[in-house]
This record gives structure tokens, sequence and C-alpha cells, in this order.
């Protein structure tokens, strides 16, 4: 492993709403390069799924509570690190060599990484490793979908790496390449599809990239500085580390659309004032047709507006849950998963959206749950 000796190195997971953080943090788990990785997953929504995606459940597997890492919870992120690592100290979680955070999909990377820096007790044990950012091939080369995160995401990466490039069109992967090359000269784009990269070459071995947190676009820079007692990045001497700190503050200028503040303290998925997020569970089997179709109708007529659905889903006749997701206009394939995750047996789903209101998604749901009822199974998409 690399990394300065005695820090353990903190990898920031970040990307867009949908754009494969948890399918590739999946497949980054298995690689004995990561074997000892603890992971933090924080979500937007009030249900988490993301933990049960990845289907690694232990102890060294952590969910933050609800709500944003870069805005409402930032305390509790600091207070979940110090827990896992005195968890580590006392002997009662697996001695982890690395904290990879996966954060949602609506999150400024740069307060998450000044929060490690800048947090006194978690300078003291942790180390900034690479960010490795995801890009979504398939949605963010249209670019009336880009939002302001996406474009800070991809500035503060060391590596990036292309996800959907096996359903996007080559002519648009080549421009989106080009364009992130531009926009982050100094991050390496791999394509998640391709030969030329690893698990350790993305976390484990450092990137000579510099210090993220200068990568912050200067307009940011809302927050009061740090006491410039910086810490070394893994693998990265202490003087070579130009970066400034900056203090975990508040009224931190992040110029992005947030609506938050102290005033959005109990509003924990608050992010910006049009975006909210929210759950639906559903108590008994649904038809996979008829749902498919219905999300697929939600999505051509509001998918603009729907940022992201993602759900297990009980179906019916089938003994396994099923992972769906939908990434604004696109409904991937729904996947089987190993086992139903502890708890009730029910669907869940989760909605992320933007200036759509939470009721007509519902009253929706609820139409086709009654069609549903009223046919045989296997004719509810009639
Ligand atoms: N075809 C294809 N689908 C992918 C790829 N990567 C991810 N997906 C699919 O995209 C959907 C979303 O993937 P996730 O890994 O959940 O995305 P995420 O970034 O973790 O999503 P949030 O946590 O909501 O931000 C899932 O249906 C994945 O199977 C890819 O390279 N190709």
């Amino acid at each position: 492993m690399s990394g300065h000796p005695g820090f353990i190195p903190v990898n920031l997971l970040t990307g867009f709403l949908g754009s494969g953080k948890t399918t590739l943090l999946r497949r980054l788990l298995q690689d004995p390069s990561l074997a000892g990785a603890a992971v933090l997953i924080n979500e937007f929504g009030e249900v988490g799924l993301d933990h049960h995606l990845i289907e690694r459940i232990d102890e060294t597997t952590v969910l933050l509570k609800a709500g944003c890492v870069c805005c409402t919870i930032r305390g509790e992120l600091s207070e979940a690190i110090r827990d896992l690592h005195s968890k580590r100290e006392r002997g009662l979680v697996p001695c982890f060599d690395r904290l990879v955070i996966e954060s949602t999909g609506l999150a400024d990377p740069f307060p998450i990484l000044s929060t490690v820096r800048a947090d006194p007790v978690l300078s003291s044990h942790f180390t900034l490793g690479n960010v490795v950012a995801t890009v979504d091939a398939a949605t963010a080369a249209r670019q009336t979908l880009r939002r302001p995160e996406w474009l800070k995401q991809v500035a503060s990466a060391d590596r990036i790496v292309l996800t959907k490039t096996d359903i996007a069109a080559p002519d648009a992967v080549a421009a989106l390449s080009a364009e992130l090359l531009a926009l982050n000269p100094t991050a390496e784009a791999v394509d998640v599809h391709g030969s030329s990269w690893s698990a350790a070459w993305l976390m484990a071995e450092d990137a000579a990239t510099g210090d993220p947190l200068a990568r912050r676009p200067a307009e940011e820079h809302g927050e009061p500085h740090g006491d410039h007692d910086h810490h070394p990045r893994a693998g990265q001497a202490p003087d070579q580390n130009q970066g400034h700190g900056h203090h975990d503050g508040h009224g931190h200028g992040h110029g992005h659309g947030h609506g938050h503040g102290h005033g959005n303290r109990h509003d924990p998925n608050r992010h910006d004032a049009t975006i909210h997020a929210f759950s639906v569970t559903l108590d008994r089997p649904i038809d996979w047709t008829g749902f498919g179709i219905w999300l697929t109708m939600l999505l051509n007529r509001h998918g603009a507006k729907v940022l992201r659905v993602k759900g297990i889903l009980d179906l019916c006749g089938e003994e396994r849950p099923v992972a769906v997701h939908g990434v604004q206009h696109l409904v991937h394939p729904p996947v089987h998963m190993a086992a139903w995750p502890a708890g009730p047996r029910q669907s869940r789903l989760v909605f992320i959206v933007d200036g759509l209101a939470e009721a007509t998604v519902r009253a929706s749901l609820e139409t086709f749950m009654a069609l549903a009822d009223d046919m045989p199974a296997g004719e509810a998409a009639a």
C-alpha cells in the first residue's frame, strides 16, 4: 500500500447521480488491493439503498444517515470517520488500511475533502488519497443535462472513470473525453470497460496531480482559511503539500445553487431549493412489465425532472430482489440481487427529483398499482 506512513488514505469516490459510483465500488471491493478498505456511503435520499446494492455488509461498511455530506451533515461525516477509527483502534472492526467515501451524486467534493483535511482528529490519522470521479458517458454527453455539481466533481478528480461507454455513441465519448481533459488537464481519464486501469491504480497508487483542494474553482473559496497545518496527501512528503487547508466552517460560498445554510439543518435531504428526495415502499409484489412501462412513461414525461430513481423490487414470481435504476430519461435493465437485505421484504424506491411534486409521482404510481391489482398477473402492462 502506498501512502504516508502511519496515515490511513481516504479516497473520495464522486460522480453525478446515477453515473456508476456504486457499480464501480462494488467491482473495486472485489479486488485484492482494496480488500482492507473500509467504506462510508452517503446517500441523498431518506432511505439508503447503496449499502444493499454493493452487497457487502460488514462492520466496515457504514451508511451515513440521510442528507448530503457536503452540506447538511458534514459534522456527521467527521463523527462517522472518528467512530470507525476508534473502533479500529479498539479492535472492534478489522484493521482497515484505507477508507473509501462514496458521496451522494449531488455532493460538492471540496467541502468533503476539506473536512478530512481540517478536522483536527481526522487529520492526525487520515490523509487524502486519490479522488475518483465517475462520468456517465451516456448522459453527460448531453450538455443540457449538465449541472454545476458535475463540474466540481470533474475538477476535483485525480482519476476520471468514464462509465456507460458501452451504451454511448463513440463520437460522443470521444468529444466528452476531450472536454474532460480541457476541464481537468491533470486527471487521467479511463474507460471503465477498457483494460488500461486497475483498482490499485485508481485508488491505491497515488496520482501525482497535486492537491485536490487547490483545484477548487476560485469563486468557491468562500470558507475561511485554515491554520495551514497541512497534512500530507497519501504518498506525498509533507513539504510537497502546497494546498490550502480550510476550516470546516460555516458561511462557505458554494455558489452552486445550494439552498443550504444554518436554516436548513432540519431538512437533511435539502440540497437545492427545487431538488428533493423521497421514498416509496410497496408491500405487495409488483408486476415487472407493468412497472417497467410505468417507469419508462414517467421518465419520458418528466425525465429531466427525475434526476434519479433507484430501488429494490419485490417482483411477482421472483424469489430474489431485483435492483432497478433510472437516470434521467434512461431506465437501466433490472438486475437480480443475491439475496434480500435484512428487514421486511418489500419494494423500496427512492426518487430524487428537481421541480417535480412528490404527490404527482405518488398519485401516478398508485394509479398503476390499482390498475395492476385489477388485472391478472402479467397483463398489468396491457
Ligand atoms: N450499461 C452500463 N450501465 C452502467 C454502467 N455503470 C453503471 N451502470 C448502471 O447505471 C445505473 C446506476 O448505477 P449506480 O452505480 O447505482 O450509480 P451511482 O452513481 O452509484 O448512483 P447514485 O448513488 O444514485 O448517485 C445502474 O443501473 C447500473 O447498472 C456501465 O458502464 N454501463
